[in-house]
């Protein structure tokens, strides 16, 4: 079997990994308070049992999958029913709720995993040949639809993965340039630019279990993207498999050669071909690396001096504040006697803010990161400070970005475990013009709280900004609700307001999540109708079989089933239907019970504590705290 490790097939991260909340004493209150879910009495239910699966038959033939064994050996193809799952979907709430309700309607016919460049052209090149879809799969994180087959797609899918390719394979230490292998996820890259004194300085919440390539692929931004850029700004070369050809873009600081086709490949989420090579700027570790914490009397204030420190000559490596809704959970979710629950109750904080008139209900909690040489980051800190001080803000220093660093490994199992609990919880991010921030934000909450009440349920909306640009910022929502008896159902009604208010209020569909199929349908009102025709008149012209991950990005009704191009002979049917024994027992998620029954099939009974996550370099990498 191939060496390629995989989160859980049901759920965030590692197996044996999992939220827990015996440390955090303000946490079940809290859940209460949010989405009137009791976690005392809410039964929370068992691992789903794989066997109880209805997986869709692999339609890949003998002779084909033979095929492909040939290119990467026999231990590095399948059609195993867990690697399958495995390849289904990303990692949305959306693909949680499917994934446990045994909701797949279609699955890959065969994962393969090549081991380098010229084995993934020989797989592209056997698969075009044989009218097969390809669909590149890095780390399986993304959360917008980006990798699951087209339901009615009625040609052989093969799930190509890229994690054989992990390596970094070059460093220009003139330039700043390392070359790295499409496949290598967060630490296996961090870790080996680390060994040679460098640094990506992009870390993703997700940043442990995806690759570059899926960085690339779907736009992705960092929590330190204020100063290292987004994986737009990072990339700097790139090589993409395409039938019969390598497309190549070399690393040039920058180029005048036309339409960019590297901004081409950026967000291309597998539709232009298979990326096996990033080159990337990368950066000496940073001698000094310091999160500092701020409270702002209010949203408007703490905004208002995030978009000064945009326009000052500070260049911090974070500028994030959490809304007065994500401080309160923060503060009282926060471990017992460690983070900022021991400081908010060890301290005279309270009193001092109180005294300055400020309304406990309204503060906001913000981080900023300051990164380089000793007297460069004292710099920024002290023009930070000013900015702070004349907003209205305090500085309480570095303690409390220790639990910064905590949540963010927290946050994905906690979703797993609310789901386990009977309550439906994702994020929506959105980027907007400074001018838009606080109306985009206010417009959200209304969203969402239309929603729940249309749905008559209870439901939490918080939200955070980071990413700071000249001209805006990214807005970053969480959502939560208990759910009835149609999970998925009432996350559309809740997700949809939600995206809609991004575009009626100035925002794009996404900063960072990519648009897969969970954001087709708001493309046109993003970019224009003539803007989605110039697209997809790309990939129709890039690809005019649609072999590669069709259906995603621009919204296709009709999926394409096109007739194989003549280029070569093949042993594989290019029509091969559907499997008659493919069911899929619902199309809808089984749950039907009330929030303390078991709503959808849950985790395993307690599970190590998400703290016991393996460390990985990202400790290294990230801010001293
Ligand atoms: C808990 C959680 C936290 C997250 N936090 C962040 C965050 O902070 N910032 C952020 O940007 N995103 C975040 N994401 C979203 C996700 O991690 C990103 O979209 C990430 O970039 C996906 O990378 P991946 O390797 O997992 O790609 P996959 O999920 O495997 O694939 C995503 C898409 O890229 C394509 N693709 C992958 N590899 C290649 C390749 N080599 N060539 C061509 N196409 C390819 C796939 O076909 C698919 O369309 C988060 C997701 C979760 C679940």
């Amino acid at each position: 079997m191939t060496s390629v490790k995989h989160m859980k097939w049901w759920g965030w991260g590692n197996e044996g990994v999992g939220f827990h909340h015996e440390d955090k004493p303000g946490f079940a209150p809290f859940v209460e308070y949010a989405v009137g879910l009791d976690l005392g009495s809410a039964t929370r239910a068992g691992e789903p049992s794989f066997d109880e699966l209805d997986v869709p038959k692999s339609t890949a033939t003998a002779a084909f999958t033979k095929q492909l064994a040939a290119i990467v050996g026999a231990d590095n193809v399948t059609r195993d029913d867990m690697a399958r799952v495995i390849h289904t979907y990303g990692k949305s709430l959306r693909d949680l709720v499917r994934i446990r309700s045994n909701a797949i309607k279609r699955s890959p016919d065969v994962v393969v995993y090549p081991a380098d460049e010229a084995e993934v052209q020989a797989i592209v090149d056997a698969a075009v040949a044989a009218n097969a879809v390809i669909i590149p799969f890095g780390g399986g994180s993304n959360i917008a639809g980006s990798l699951e087959a087209m339901p009615a797609e009625k040609r052989v899918v093969i799930s190509l993965d890229l994690g054989r390719l992990r390596k970094v394979v070059a460093i220009d230490a003139a330039a700043g340039l390392a070359r790295i292998q499409a496949g290598a996820q967060g630490p296996d890259l961090e870790k080996q630019l680390n060994a040679r004194g460098w640094t990506i300085g992009h870390f993703p919440d997700s940043f442990t279990h995806s690759t570059v390539g899926g960085w690339v692929a779907t736009r992705s931004s960092g929590m330190q993207s204020d100063k290292y850029g987004d994986i737009a700004d990072i990339t700097r070369g790139l090589r993409v498999v395409r039938p019969d050809a390598m497309l190549v873009l070399r690393p040039l600081p920058s180029t005048s050669s036309g339409p960019s086709v590297r901004e081409m490949i950026l967000g291309s989420e597998g539709r232009l071909g298979v990326i096996t090579e990033v080159t990337v700027q990368v950066h000496r570790i940073p001698k000094k690396r310091d999160v500092y914490a701020y409270f702002f009397p209010n949203w408007k204030s703490g905004i208002a001096a995030m978009q000064a420190i945009s326009e000052s000559d500070a260049t911090p490596s974070i500028t994030r504040i959490s809304d007065a809704k994500e401080t309160g959970f923060s503060l009282a979710t926060s471990k017992t006697r460690s983070g900022l629950s021991k400081f908010t109750a060890e301290t005279a904080l309270p009193k001092i803010m109180t005294s300055k008139g400020w309304n406990l209900d309204e503060i906001c909690l913000s981080f900023i990161g300051f990164e380089g040489g000793v007297a460069h980051a004292k710099r920024q800190k002290k023009i930070v400070d000013k900015i702070v001080t004349k907003h209205g803000g305090m500085g309480v220093g570095k303690g409390p970005g220790i639990l910064y660093d905590q949540k963010k490994f927290d946050t994905p199992y906690l979703r797993d475990f609310l789901l386990d609990m009977g309550a439906a919880g994702d994020v929506s991010e959105t980027a907007t013009p400074w001018s838009s921030v606080v109306k985009l934000h206010s417009a959200a909450h209304k969203a969402a709280q239309a929603a729940y009440d249309s749905l008559g349920t209870k439901g939490w909306i918080m939200s955070h900004m980071s990413h700071s640009y000249h001209s805006g910022a990214c807005l970053y929502f969480t959502f939560a609700f208990t759910f009835r008896d149609d999970p998925l159902g009432e996350y559309d009604t809740v997700k949809r307001a939600i995206q809609q208010s991004f575009v009626d209020n100035d925002g794009t569909i996404s900063h960072h999540h990519g648009v897969g199929l969970e954001h087709s349908p708001w493309l046109e009102q993003d970019i224009s109708p003539e803007g989605v025709k110039v697209m997809r008149g790309l990939f129709d012209a890039a690809d005019p079989a649609g072999n590669f991950n069709p259906g995603k990005i621009t919204p296709a009704p009709v999926v394409p089933v096109r007739a194989a191009p003549k280029t070569k002979t093949t042993t594989t049917t290019t029509t091969a239907p559907a499997k008659k024994t493919a069911a899929v027992k619902k199309t809808a998620p089984t749950a039907k019970a009330a929030p303390k029954t078991k709503a959808v099939p849950k985790a395993k009974a307690a599970p190590k504590t998400a703290t016991a996550q393996p460390k990985s370099t990202r400790a290294k990498a990230t801010p001293k705290k």
